[in-house]
Formats: C-alpha cells, sequence, structure tokens
C-alpha cells in the first residue's frame, strides 16, 4: 500500500482532489491496472450503526461488527472490490485478493488512526462448499464504498474508490464530495428502506425433526469411535405479520448482551445475518493473537447464590470439562505447527451471558514472521466449539445428522485492516432474516455421557436471546 502525505481534509476542495486523483489515475495508467483510492478522516462521533441504520439499502452488501462493552464498533456497505471462494483453498484464495489490492492501493488522511485505511470485510460459511440457492457462498470478502468505525471516542470514515486508467475524474471528485458531504450531516431520520409499522411479532415458528434424535445420531458416532465430540445445531423457522428489519433487531441484541460480538452481513439480496456472539475465533492486533476456548453451558440462576451454585456446577462438570478440553487442545494442536507458542491459563474459568454462561479460558500467541491471520484462521475454522473432534470426521457427518445448511451458522465472520491486523467472530447465536422471515440457529457439544434432553433444554436457552430479540 502506498500511503501519501495528503491531509484530506485540507485538500478537500473539489481541484486539489481533481489533482490528487490525477496522480492515482497516472499510477494507473502506468502499468494498466486499476488503483484503490482509500481516503480516511476523523470525524465527529457517530454510532456506527445509527448511520448504517440511516443508509440501509437492502440491495446493497453490508457489514457490521460491534462489542458495546468496549464501545468498538465498525460499519461498512456497498462494495467497491468484491471476491468469492470455495473449497479448501479459500483462506488462501481471500490472502491472495487482499495481497493483491493492498499492492494497488493509494492511501490518504487519518492511515493509522483506530480503523483507518481500507478495510476487507469477510465472510466465510461453516462448510468450504455452501449448496444451491444459498444466501452466502463459501467466502465472500469485499472493500466497501464507505466505512465509519468508533474505537472509544475516536470515529474514522474511510471512503473507498477505483481509480482506472480511462476514469472521469470530474466525476470521481463529485462522488467523493458527496460521501463526504453525507458523513458531516447524517441524515438520521431518513426513511427505513424496509417500513416498519409497529414492533412485529411472530405468529408461527415451525422446526423439521426432533433434536433429541439427532443427537441420538451423534451418540451412536461417538459409541462406535469415529469421534469424540460432535457439535449439532437446530433451526427454528420464524415468521412475524411485518417485515423484519435486521439493524432494528441488532440494536436490541446488542443493548441485551453487551459482552458479545453484535453483528450483521448482508448479502446485497434482502438477507442479512445477524446474531450477538460470545466467541472470539481470533483477533491479531500489534504482533499478538488472540482466540479463546469457550464450551460447555449452564443456564444464569434467578438469584446470585443460585447463579453462582449453576456455575460451581459446570466449573466442576467433568462432561463440561472434557467437552471445553477438546476445544482448547485442538486450538494448540493446530497453532503450533505454524510455529505460534500458545499461552493460557491451566484452568477455565466462567463467561457469563444474560441468558447462559459457558466454560471459558483465553489463548493468546505472538505472531511468527510471515504468518498472516487468515493463515491461522484456515487452521482453526471451525474449532470443535462448532464442529467437534477429531475435525474431518464430525465435520463430514453434521450436515446429515443435522438436516440443513448451516451456512454462515458457526462460520467465520470478521474484517482485516492493511497492516495484518483484524478480527472474527464465530456466527452463532444468529439468525438468518429475510423479509417476515428469521431462521434461527442453536447448536450443543454432545460428548459420551450427554444427555439428550438436557441438549435440547440448553438450545431451548440459546434460542431465547433472538426470540426476545424478534419480540422485542
Ligand atoms: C454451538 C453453539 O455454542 C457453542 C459455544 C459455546 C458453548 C457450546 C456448548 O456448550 O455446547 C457450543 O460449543 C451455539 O450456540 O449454537
Amino acid at each position: 500500500m502506498t500511503i501519501l502525505p495528503i491531509n484530506p481534509t485540507e485538500n478537500a476542495s473539489p481541484d486539489a482532489l481533481i489533482g490528487f486523483l490525477r496522480q492515482c489515475r497516472e499510477a494507473a495508467r502506468g502499468d494498466g491496472r486499476e488503483r484503490l483510492v482509500s481516503i480516511s478522516i476523523q470525524v465527529g462521533a457517530l454510532d456506527p450503526l445509527a448511520v448504517l441504520e440511516a443508509i440501509f439499502e437492502s440491495g446493497e452488501l453490508h457489514f457490521y461488527a460491534e462489542r458495546p462493552n468496549i464501545h468498538t464498533a465498525i460499519a461498512g456497505a456497498e462494495a467497491v472490490l468484491v471476491h468469492e471462494a470455495s473449497g479448501p483453498e479459500r483462506f488462501e484464495s481471500a490472502q491472495r485478493f487482499i495481497d493483491d489490492v493492498l499492492a494497488r492501493t493509494i492511501a490518504v488522511g487519518d492511515v493509522d488512526a483506530p480503523f483507518g485505511g481500507p478495510h476487507f470485510f469477510s465472510a466465510f460459511t461453516f462448510l468450504d462448499q455452501v449448496e444451491q440457492g444459498e444466501a452466502f457462498p463459501a467466502a465472500r470478502v469485499f472493500v466497501p464504498r464507505w466505512q465509519v468505525a468508533r474505537a472509544g471516542e475516536v470515529t474514522t470514515a474511510v471512503a473507498n474508490l477505483l481509480v482506472a486508467p480511462d476514469s472521469d475524474l470530474a466525476t470521481l471528485a463529485e462522488r467523493v464530495l458527496r460521501a463526504h458531504g453525507k458523513f458531516k450531516h447524517i441524515d438520521y431520520d431518513a426513511k427505513p428502506a424496509v417500513p416498519v409499522t409497529s414492533q412485529p411479532c411472530v405468529f408461527q415458528t415451525t422446526e423439521a425433526g426432533d433434536f433429541r434424535t439427532t443427537v441420538k445420531g451423534g451418540l451412536a458416532a461417538i459409541a462406535a469411535g469415529v469421534v469424540k465430540k460432535i457439535v449439532l445445531a437446530r433451526v427454528q423457522d420464524m415468521q412475524t405479520n411485518a417485515p423484519l428489519h435486521p439493524l432494528r433487531l441488532l440494536n436490541g441484541l446488542r443493548e441485551r448482551f453487551p459482552e458479545c460480538y453484535s453483528f450483521s452481513v448482508a448479502n446485497g439480496r434482502g438477507q442479512s445475518f445477524i446474531g450477538a456472539s460470545p466467541e472470539r475465533l481470533v483477533r491479531v492486533s500489534k504482533g499478538v493473537l488472540e482466540t479463546e476456548a469457550l464450551a460447555g453451558s449452564a443456564r444464569r440462576g434467578q438469584s446470585a447464590s443460585e447463579d453462582a451454585a449453576l456455575g460451581a456446577e459446570l466449573l466442576a462438570s467433568e462432561k463440561d470439562r472434557r467437552e471445553q478440553g477438546h476445544v482448547l487442545e485442538s486450538i494448540v494442536r493446530r497453532l503450533e505447527p505454524l510455529g505460534f507458542a500458545p499461552q493460557f491459563p491451566s484452568q477455565p474459568v466462567l463467561r457469563k451471558l444474560a441468558n447462559v454462561q459457558h466454560l471459558h479460558t483465553p489463548v493468546s500467541a505472538v505472531m511468527p514472521a510471515g504468518i498472516h491471520l487468515l493463515d491461522a484462521l484456515a487452521r482453526l475454522h471451525p474449532t470443535p466449539a462448532v464442529g467437534g473432534s477429531p475435525r474431518e470426521e464430525a465435520v463430514a457427518r453434521i450436515r446429515d445428522l443435522e438436516g440443513f445448511p448451516r451456512g454462515l451458522y458457526a462460520g467465520a465472520i470478521g474484517w482485516l485492516n492493511a497492516r495484518g491486523g483484524g478480527e472474527f467472530l464465530v456466527g452463532i447465536r444468529s439468525a438468518l432474516v429475510e423479509g417476515r422471515n428469521a431462521r434461527v440457529y442453536a447448536g450443543a457439544g454432545i460428548v459420551a455421557g450427554s444427555d439428550p434432553e438436557r441438549e435440547f433444554a440448553e438450545t431451548e436457552l440459546k434460542f431465547r436471546a433472538m426470540r426476545e430479540a424478534l419480540l422485542g
């Protein structure tokens, strides 16, 4: 990436902008390849979700991820560049795309500010192949036309555009100035693309099959010695009496689950995959990778003492410790061959959410030279928190046992920046929303000794988050 020392705020006149764009066009003419021009500026405090909602277009790709409790949120929409891939090489393919784009990127402005510079918004489905008619491809990475992010008190807006050898500079400049104006005066009263009259209510829920039978199928594979652990999920199709607005649902989720990642990934065809996930897949910042082993669940208590008793029971549960141990062991085993030396505490701790509590072990490691975040992701995904152990045997059985395609449920959803940093969450506690329909997902890890009835109850607890968001 080429960083030019131009201050876009001081050079915001149409003439200065055209002069800068001419420089970019000369570079494009030099080798005949278009340039990605990325302009970053710090702006006054904005709520990225409010911005995305105000500008929401159901016909455009968008990406949103937020950690409310650490005041971090990033929104981007309208693709200027998109890459799609499938198969076992999909992560490598995504990395090649990113390297190629960065090699022909010209960035100006507050590139070093939090969330400055171009970002690559990415979503990888659970499996590396998808079925006909699924909402999302096995891998999609896009660079948005605009991006707004908040990190604490700092809000950064980024405009991205393509400059080709034959681009018309006046048209491009006008587009940049229009985008700039848009972020200076957000019209929060803009009509939502989906009219929402009142709070929609769910009037029909359907579910195929019986989850207890699915769990018994998993237990049979365990008894046969094929797998030690398998994570099995169920879906409920909910229909409401009025159109759902994915970002309004998300607003409810972020309020109720401030310690989770609230996220929305839209496919530009009116379908959005949204959720509030407690699980980080990987984060890379300043040369350090962070991941976690999250598995084993119990409900929250009605009182402090009941809650503490349930937590203590979970910490002491041999079955849940084994379930979570598979995840930790797999993370370490998969990272070590890349040269990572993972560090983690010897005992898990409790991670308490509004509806459930989990066993949790944070893992961190220094990034080895020459290793990218996506190399680590390719090794880690899917962890036994959502797949199973051994991975290949478990993953090969999930589709048949569950009876539906997972799509982005339990997939890897996140962003990467030009500095090699980025963050991915696991797409659980989630739903695929379209019009008046929401397909809601919830799963549970099955090991020897799992009880189908208890696993059913656990998925009911996990469903509750999305159900409550739908009901308001
Ligand atoms: C697969 C899911 O959760 C995983 C993450 C945490 C705890 C889990 C469990 O206790 O089974 C699951 O492994 C889900 O919520 O759909």
